[in-house]
């Protein structure tokens, strides 16, 4: 059996190919014209836009899935590839007597399998009896980013934002980037992106510790907290995987706003927000305005030009300045870069604006960790401070704003904790996390896959946050979420739907419920 990934045209089978990291992959490969095939149990506009290239996937998973290379070789050939365009779902159903075991064994499928499929998994059961090479996702991603001059973004909070910041600097600036990034862009429409120079631009995700399998040029590595309680059992563990990562990279760039990053990573280029810092790259005269932010960047102790961001939130700034460094490092002109930050729009559930509805302004944001929840909430906060006198300084660039304004006079949390595991073990922070919101709503824990342990709630959740906060509000599912916030909301709110789970199919319904002086353009009867 290989143990090296083959892209000389042995055909791909990824069981759980919807998911955000496996679709990139499988996406790169749809694009190079190797065979693809895959299975999820949920059908996605993901899913879909691989089938639209060719990809071949089934809707369940089971050992059927795998006939179809116990076809002739030529069958299947014709079923897969983006030569051949949209394909029959059909299976085939040649005899195996027809092949001899050594084609047989040649045309098997290199199975790729995310951590979210389960050994037991009827699928992965029988590639393992056929004697498929089977590689984790981030064998794959390892195996790519080897042929690449690569850029890999690690860390607790912000890989997404960052990696994507990233991918559309290099992008603007001509570099051409190939992209795989664990969130959607309008501007590649989608997680992934193929290019046509040496480099690539990844996420590298630390949930499942296969970050110690990738090796890249520049790592960037945002900030280490524990997260993860499903995997990681103590924190040296966790912090051991960021440093065998960091180790297998060639520059780490790093945020020492982190005291972990700063003292167990050592990176070779820092960066930080607070201007006292002594990192390479700094920023000072910050203005959080309503629909940006503004700073002077210092490149070791020089002042080098003003960054303008349509992003909202200290953290925000930190990940554009992480964007600002590797930037540098690939000898951009800083006005380039900057030129590009200012563009960017954002990564969908990333404090995505998704419209403003009776005087209502909605946002959905991927916080699932109590940190992320006190960043987002904090930039929430400083919307409304400054929303009175909305700053034009962003528009003057001849820049739409993401966030279009309006006077905002309460920020209005829904959260959806997302896993019981994290829940269960981050419970005190969580229930510390909601300060900068003037009302919070939770619901049930979305499982993301866990079997519940019986012992943990969204209704203990929400009892421990209201010791610390006097609104909160627990309704037990999303159909009573939604009744609750058409009855509660009011003109002026900033209502930011928070978590990793599906609480964000709510939105749709709540804006058009309060449907009336739409101008963003948004038809709210759109599922996300
Ligand atoms: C589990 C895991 O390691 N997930 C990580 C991985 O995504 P991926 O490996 O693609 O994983 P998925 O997105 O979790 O998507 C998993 C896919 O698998 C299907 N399924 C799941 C179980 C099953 O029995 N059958 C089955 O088909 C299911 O329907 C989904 O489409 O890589 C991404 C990019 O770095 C990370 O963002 C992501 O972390 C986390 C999570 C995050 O940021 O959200
Ligand atoms: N630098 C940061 N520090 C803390 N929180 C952040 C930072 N950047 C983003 N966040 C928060 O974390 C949420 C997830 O951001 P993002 O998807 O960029 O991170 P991630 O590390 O890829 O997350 P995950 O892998 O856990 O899905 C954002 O919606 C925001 O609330
Ligand atoms: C969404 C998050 N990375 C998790 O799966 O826990």
């Amino acid at each position: 059996m290989p143990n090296t990934v083959d892209f000389n045209g042995r055909p791909f089978h990824f069981i759980g190919i919807g998911g955000i990291g496996m679709s990139a992959l499988a996406y790169i490969l749809a694009q190079r014209n190797l065979p693809v095939f895959g299975s999820d149990l949920q059908n996605s506009h993901i899913t879909e836009r691989l089938e639209a290239m060719g990809a071949h996937i089934f809707g369940s998973q089971d050992a059927s899935n795998f006939d179809i290379f116990k076809t002739p070789k030529h069958n299947w050939e014709s079923m897969a590839s983006g030569l051949s365009g949209k394909i029959s779902s059909e299976k085939a159903t040649l005899p195996r007597e027809s092949s001899s075991i050594a084609q047989l064994e040649q045309q098997l499928p290199q199975v790729i399998c995310s951590t979210a499929i389960h050994p037991e998994n009827p699928e992965y059961q029988v590639a393992r009896e056929l004697g498929c090479p089977i590689f984790h996702r981030s064998d794959l991603l390892a195996a790519l980013m080897a042929e690449y001059q690569s850029i890999a973004v690690a860390g607790t909070h912000g890989k997404t934002t960052t990696s994507s910041l990233i991918a559309f600097l290099l992008l603007k600036a001509g570099l051409d980037p190939t992209i795989l990034v664990g969130g959607e862009v309008n501007a590649w429409e989608g997680n992934a992106r193929v290019g046509h120079s040496p480099y690539l631009v990844a996420e590298a995700d630390e949930s499942d510790g296969s970050l110690v399998k990738l090796a890249s040029h520049i790592g960037v590595v945002t900030n280490i907290e524990l997260d993860h309680p499903d995997h990681y059992k103590t924190l040296d563990q966790l912090i051991s995987t960021f440093r065998i990562f960091a180790n297998q990279c060639e520059t780490i760039v790093g945020c020492i706003d982190c005291t972990m990053v700063r003292d167990y990573l050592k990176p070779t280029i820092s960066y930080s927000i607070n201007s006292q810092s002594n990192a390479d790259y700094t920023v000072d005269a910050v203005q959080y305005l309503a629909d940006g932010i503004m700073a002077q960047v210092y490149e070791r102790g020089e002042a080098i030009g003003l960054l303008k961001l349509q992003l909202l939130g200290a953290h925000n700034l930190s990940n554009a300045l992480a964007a600002v460094a590797v930037g540098r490092l690939l000898n951009l002109e800083f006005s380039v870069i900057a030129q590009a930050i200012a563009q960017f729009p954002g990564t969908k559930r990333r404090f995505e604006y998704r419209g403003n509805y009776g005087g209502i302004q909605f946002v959905d944001d991927y916080a699932h960790h109590p940190s992320e929840i006190r960043v987002t909430l904090a930039a929430a906060r400083g919307r409304l401070q400054n929303s009175s006198g909305l700053s034009s300084t962003l528009s003057e660039a001849a820049i739409t704003p993401v966030h279009p304004g309006s006077e905002i006079k309460r920020v209005v949390a829904i959260f959806q904790p997302h896993r019981y595991s994290r829940t269960e073990t981050l419970m005190e922070d969580f229930a510390l996390c909601f300060g900068d919101a003037d009302l919070v709503m939770l619901t049930e824990i979305y499982s993301a896959g866990e079997a519940n342990p019986g012992r943990i709630s969204g209704q203990q959740l929400a009892t421990r946050v209201a010791e610390h906060h006097p609104h909160v509000d627990y309704q037990s599912s999303l159909e009573a979420v939604k009744t609750r916030l058409c009855q509660l909301l009011k003109p002026g709110d900033l209502v930011l739907f928070l978590g990793a789970g599906n609480l964000n199919r709510v939105i749709p319904e709540v804006m058009a419920f309060f449907q009336s002086d739409d101008n963003s353009g948004i038809n709210p009867t759109v599922t996300a």
